[in-house]
């Protein structure tokens, strides 16, 4: 079964409009969302999350829809994004109080080793908390529900680089315990240089690439060359190229192709997942 299930969904604002023809978020992965600023993450997220409602389409978690289930769909989602929806004046271990009794499979011990681990002041309000502080205890709360299935919208945007990576182990380690599905988003591609299985990149509202991430990485390929060597047809090879005085630069899919064209009269180097979205995304 699919974690998450997207069919035909589409979202139209006055200057903005998302088409997701079809995608699929396997079980038991972290799937990595990466997209530049404005692309439809946020959007993406809040329609899977019935935030904001769709024009048309499907959307099913874990074989649902909504409309079938919300309390049971609810029970076994976790969601971090840029809204809590806590109370901002009350005290965090309050918060927590009102919140756990939500839920069936909420793990107090888990939840004071979270609290612990990233050192929160339950006695603090939630507005006391720092940026990075409020993606802790909101990520504590998630995580002591044992969601099936996590969704998070830029959960490390705030959090330093240390702070980031403890964050990432934490959610590897959930994943590996009670073998839960993430879909995160995030413009920080490094964040999933390290954590992540499966990415999915969104552009102008529209995917436009997914796959695993190790034969995303595999299979494109950074080629360099004289600039003699293009004309119109190998252009074509191209995700895109630009030129300079000295010779291009362009991002291939399949580095295989490229090498029955060009052979070793160019150089082929590995890229990493920010050359793959600038490339995809430059000029286009
Ligand atoms: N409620 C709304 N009304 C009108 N336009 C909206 C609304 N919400 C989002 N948009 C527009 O939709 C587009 C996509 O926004 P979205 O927040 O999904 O992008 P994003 O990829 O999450 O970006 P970021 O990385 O900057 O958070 C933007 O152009 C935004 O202005």
């Amino acid at each position: 079964m699919s974690a998450i299930k997207i069919k035909n969904l589409s979202k139209d604002f006055k200057d903005f409009s998302l088409n997701i023809k079809e995608l699929d978020i396997k079980e038991g992965y972290v799937t990595g969302f990466i997209g530049p600023n404005g692309s439809g993450k946020t959007t993406t997220i809040k329609l899977i999350m019935n935030m904001l409602k769709k024009d048309n389409g499907t959307i099913k978690i874990l074989g649902k829809e909504y409309k079938e289930c919300d309390l049971s769909i609810k029970e076994q989602i976790g969601y971090v994004g840029d809204y809590s929806g806590y109370l901002h004046d009350a005290k965090i271990s309050i918060i927590k109080k009102n919140i756990s009794r939500f839920y069936k499979n909420w793990d107090e011990e888990l939840y004071k080793k979270y609290i612990n681990k990233f050192k929160l002041d339950e006695k603090k309000t939630y507005k006391e908390l720092s940026k990075g502080q409020k993606k802790q205890f909101e990520l504590a709360i998630v995580l002591s529900h044992h969601p099936k299935v996590i969704i998070m919208d830029e959960p490390t945007a705030n959090l330093d680089p240390l702070v980031r990576n403890e964050f990432l182990e934490i959610l590897q380690e959930r994943i590996e315990v009670d073998n839960a599905s993430v879909f995160y988003s995030t413009h920080i591609t490094s964040d999933l240089d390290k954590v992540g299985d499966y990415l999915v990149f969104i552009y102008k509202g529209k995917i436009i690439l997914e796959g695993d991430k190790y034969s995303i990485l595999e299979e494109h390929s950074i080629v360099r060359g004289k600039k003699e060597l293009l004309n119109n047809e190998t252009k074509e090879i191209f995700i895109s190229v630009s030129e300079n005085s000295f010779g291009f630069e362009g991002l291939v899919r399949n580095k295989k192709e490229a090498y029955e064209i060009f052979g070793e009269e160019v150089v082929y180097d590995k890229p990493n997942l920010e050359d793959i979205l600038t490339f995809y995304t430059r000029g286009k």
